[in-house]
């Protein structure tokens, strides 16, 4: 299929615009009008521009409110239309769309629609022009794309079709399922667009919040399996009008949107294939010839990854003895020494914990861009090779490191802000590559840490849905309820991701503010737009735990004895528990199910901070309970 993207998506100038369109490797545009009208050029200007990129004007969208109106307004319509016709012959540009008519003045008479939207054809006919009519959710009288096939059934003329935006049948909640009855020919167009769940007008919805399908929370994949079903072969395009996109620097926009497109084609092909291998499926027939008649996007199948095996932080000389002291005081040993490299080793339970110091690498680089960070992690892959042959099918660059003799040479992606994310077999130890450390004398360190439970990202706004379509995509997770959470300063965003399995985690925040610690941290960050803000490390007991490491000396952020009071009126818990957990200084969610405990560690280099959780049979992350972290991480700050 073509791949296409409406102008109106992306933030620059029409040329820069197109210039990231292209270098995205879509096939063409849809021009917004106002670009077009912008434009420092002519028409013909733009078509060669456009042809020196490789990208056809596939779709233009130059007048409104044209159908069902009274015949004086119609016929003005009608001659504007002629010089509009003009314009696209010069851009090359083959198909009109016409949205649903919201004006007042329109008329509730699918019949007189019918007859002008034929008459328009006829003229567009004249010059081989199409037109495509689109139901807009907002229409005055026309909402529906079952209303505008009827109107263009009833009108009749080869030069017309209707274009289908999923955003107005799933915002609708309209049923998609008549589309793989229409005529695949007759469908002009098709428009993919996915949006957060939100109670808003739906203006508003459509021209501020829609994003890349796979970002959104609208059933994209079964509208465009049903569009596939009906037998059409022409664009898969997107048409995202969103507030953060128009701001988000465009190369990274248009990665995104065509990862979106891989992605959707990806799952959509495995439910077609699903389909046509079922003879009792009805769609069976349709969803073969589709198949063959379609070379949809097919990238290594997901896997349900297991889980970090390890966290790699990047600091300089000083912040390694730093950081090598808070690891050891949470109960780390200190495994191993880098046999060529300034990079050690720390082990407790399961968990791998790399800090790199090494002069002239790219964790160093890291570090001076940013201060200590996360530079890399690596998750357990059951097939580590096609985990990174799936992420770079869908965009992600490769990552190869220069390799020290014999070390292991891990197949490796960069994630959205420059981490690496290495992929590893379970259970690997990245012991080979380093020479042992002799063991202190005195008790051993064990503080009961089993396992990573999840890692938390501060990241800047425009790289929320970056992220969510990057773990979606690529690392095979679900993303959870978006929820907003009361930093002293202001709102954070937190969304979590995880897979099926719940192997692996990864909350991400974003602060609406600028003044908040998610907000703070992130600046420190620059161009890459955020970076892990902590590590929650799980515990089979966590009253144990802290008990140890607080006689090692951890530091523990102090939460308000009100809180517990709160509690005890709150929930059903047993006085004394919750009077030990508030001298540990933990804190509790329930769920119906299941229970949360958790505490939280002083930032290191007001950076990342340490976590640590006992959960039992809870699918959260405790998030009623961040407001009082990070109120109390406030008060603990000193003045
Ligand atoms: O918001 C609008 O006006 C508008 C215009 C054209 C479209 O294709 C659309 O989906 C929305
Ligand atoms: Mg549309």
């Amino acid at each position: 299929m073509r791949r296409s993207i409406a102008t109106v998506s992306m933030s620059g100038t029409l040329s820069q615009k197109l210039e990231a369109i292209a270098a995205a490797r879509f096939d063409g545009i849809e021009l917004f009008e106002a670009d077009f009208i912008n434009f420092n050029g002519s028409a013909r200007d733009l078509r060669r521009q456009a042809e020196d990129l490789g990208l056809g004007i596939d779709l233009y969208q130059p007048f409104r409110d044209f159908e069902g109106m009274p015949d004086a307004q119609f016929k003005r319509s009608l001659e504007r239309a002629e010089r509009k016709f003009d314009v696209m012959e010069e851009l090359g540009c083959p198909l009109v769309l016409v949205c649903s008519n919201t004006s007042p003045l329109s008329l509730n008479d699918p019949a007189r629609s019918a007859a002008q939207l034929h008459e328009l054809a006829e003229r567009a006919s004249r010059r081989n022009l199409r037109i495509g009519y689109e139901a807009l959710a907002w229409g005055r009288w026309v909402n529906l794309y079952q209303q505008a096939w009827n109107i263009v059934d009833t009108a009749n003329h080869p030069h017309l079709g209707v274009i289908l935006d999923s955003f107005h049948t799933l915002s609708l909640k309209d049923d998609p399922s008549g589309i793989a009855q229409l005529p695949g020919d007759r469908i002009f167009f098709v428009q993919m667009a996915d949006a957060p769940l939100m109670s808003l007008d739906v203006i508003q919805w459509a021209r501020h919040h829609r994003n890349f399908p796979g970002q959104g929370k609208l059933d994209v994949e079964t509208f465009f399996e049903q569009v596939l079903l009906s037998g059409y072969t022409g664009n898969l395009s997107l048409e995202i009008f969103n507030d953060v996109f128009r701001e988000t620097p465009n190369r990274r926009t248009a990665v995104d949107a065509m990862r979106s497109l891989l992605y959707l084609e990806s799952q959509v092909r495995q439910r077609l294939s699903h389909s046509a291998h079922n003879p009792a499926a009805p769609e069976a027939a349709a969803a073969s010839r589709a198949l063959q008649r379609l070379d949809l996007a097919m990238p290594p199948p997901a896997q349900d990854l297991q889980g970090y095996n390890f966290i790699e932080f990047a600091v300089d000389a000083p912040g390694a003895q730093a950081l090598g002291q808070t690891l050891s005081a949470l109960g780390f040993e200190h495994a191993g020494h880098h046999r060529s490299k300034a990079v050690d080793l720390y082990r407790q339970g399961e968990i791998q914990l790399v800090i790199n110091a090494q002069p002239g690498s790219e964790a160093s680089q890291r570090f001076e861009d940013q201060g200590p960070n996360v530079c890399a992690f690596g998750l357990s892959a059951a097939d580590p090779v096609q985990a990174a042959n799936r992420a770079a099918a869908l965009l992600s660059a490769r990552h190869h490191s220069p390799l020290g003799p014999q070390e292991l040479q891990l197949p490796a992606i960069i994630a959205p802000g420059g981490a690496v994310v290495h992929f590893v077999h379970a259970g690997t130890t990245l012991a080979a590559d380093f020479d042992p450390v002799p063991s202190r004398p005195g008790p051993p360190a064990d503080a009961g840490l089993t396992h990573i439970d999840h890692m938390a990202l501060a990241l800047a706004t425009d790289q929320l849905d970056t992220w969510t379509l990057f773990g979606k995509a690529i690392l095979g997770l679900q993303a959870g309820e978006s929820q907003e959470l009361a930093d002293p300063f202001g709102l954070i965003r937190n969304c979590a991701l995880s897979n099926p399995s719940r192997a692996l985690r990864l909350v991400m925040n974003a602060s609406t503010s600028q003044r908040t610690r998610t907000a703070r941290q992130v600046h420190t960050t620059g161009r890459s737009g955020g970076s892990v803000h902590h590590i929650a490390l799980g515990t089979p007991d966590i009253f144990a735990t802290v008990r140890r490491l607080r006689e090692r000396g951890v530091k523990w952020v102090p939460i308000s004895a009100n809180y517990y009071d709160d509690l005890l009126a709150r929930l059903d818990l047993d006085e004394a528990l919750v009077r030990d957990m508030q001298a540990h200084h933990i804190v509790c969610d329930l769920s119906a199910q299941g229970r949360f405990l958790h505490a939280y560690t002083e930032p290191f280099a007001d950076r990342f901070f340490f976590e640590v959780v006992q959960r039992e049979d809870y699918d959260g992350y405790g998030a009623v309970n961040a407001a009082v972290r990070m109120a109390a991480q406030e008060q603990a700050r000193p003045a």
